[in-house]
């Protein structure tokens, strides 16, 4: 499974991170950094938009090869930024989605909305380099995490200042997720990241166990305004959208024909 790969490889990925890192370093250098801006609250009640938008710097991926040749991650953000997403999202993500951590950090010194670290979190350390690097969010895959710890890692985000998105893709992980009673920002990912197979009612499926006070972002295989409607209309606060603009020459033309122009509210 695609999935179980891409936590092997991270794992190693880790050790290597693990040498070098020490958790006072880390801390020091956290407590100059200037606060986070609000992730959690800025994707669920966007005002520039009735529905919120993570846009996506997303190079490559496992299931489609290369996505966009002409990447240029700090131009991509800018774009983005002008065309009134609400937050974004940097794949760091080396092996299979051609990300960098470097991406992240350039990114942060040219916009000034929050940012997302996407990445395959399986170690506590990772979250405390997802915060040095420039992160204001991290992404917790409840399929690759046990209860515990995900439990654990939201709390030490949190305690850094990292906003989480919790992230499900089928009704047991959801209620996983929903005991733990601790996540405020679920995705619902359209997409099955052991097969790769994408079906957009996986959020109309799960959206209905989520409690009030709880947002909901729908992820993944979205691409015409139809999928916006849709998943308005059961509900989700925001969609988390990668390889549709990635794929269009003019991605601030993209994000207008899918999202519709920006309302500020
Ligand atoms: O490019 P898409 O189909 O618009 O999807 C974006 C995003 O949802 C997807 O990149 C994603 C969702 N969850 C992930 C977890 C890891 C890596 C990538 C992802």
């Amino acid at each position: 499974m695609f999935l179980d790969k891409i936590v092997a490889s991270k794992r190693k990925e880790v050790d290597d991170l693990a040498e070098s890192f020490s958790l006072n370093e880390y801390e020091r250098q956290i407590a100059e950094l200037p606060p986070c801006k609000g992730f959690e609250h800025v994707i669920a009640g966007s005002t520039n938009r009735p529905l919120g938008l993570i846009a996506e710097v997303k190079k490559a991926s496992p299931s489609k090869g290369l996505i966009r040749a002409d990447f240029d991650p700090v131009a991509l953000a800018r774009t983005y930024e002008a065309a009134g997403a609400d937050c974004i999202s940097v794949l760091t993500d080396e092996d299979y989605f051609q990300g960098k951590n470097e991406y992240l950090t350039a990114v942060r010194s040219a916009v000034s909305i929050p940012l997302l670290r996407k990445d395959f979190t399986v170690d506590y350390r990772q979250i405390y380099e997802a915060r040095v690097i420039g992160a204001d969010a991290i992404l917790l895959i409840a399929a690759i995490l046990r209860p515990s710890q995900l439990s654990e890692f939201y709390d030490i985000a949190k305690s850094i200042g990292l906003d989480v998105l919790v992230e499900v893709h089928d009704q047991e992980e959801m209620e996983a997720v929903l005991g733990i009673g601790k996540a405020k920002l679920i995705g619902i990912n359209n997409r099955n990241l052991q097969t790769f197979e994408t079906d957009i009612t996986t959020t109309e499926k799960l959206i209905g166990l989520v409690p009030a006070g709880v947002s909901v972002i729908s992820e993944s295989s979205i691409s015409v305004p139809q999928d916006i409607s849709y998943v308005q209309s059961v509900g989700a606060k925001g969609v988390l959208v990668g390889e549709f603009f990635m794929r269009q020459p003019d991605v601030a033309a993209a994000v207008e024909e899918l999202m519709g122009p920006v309302t500020r509210k």
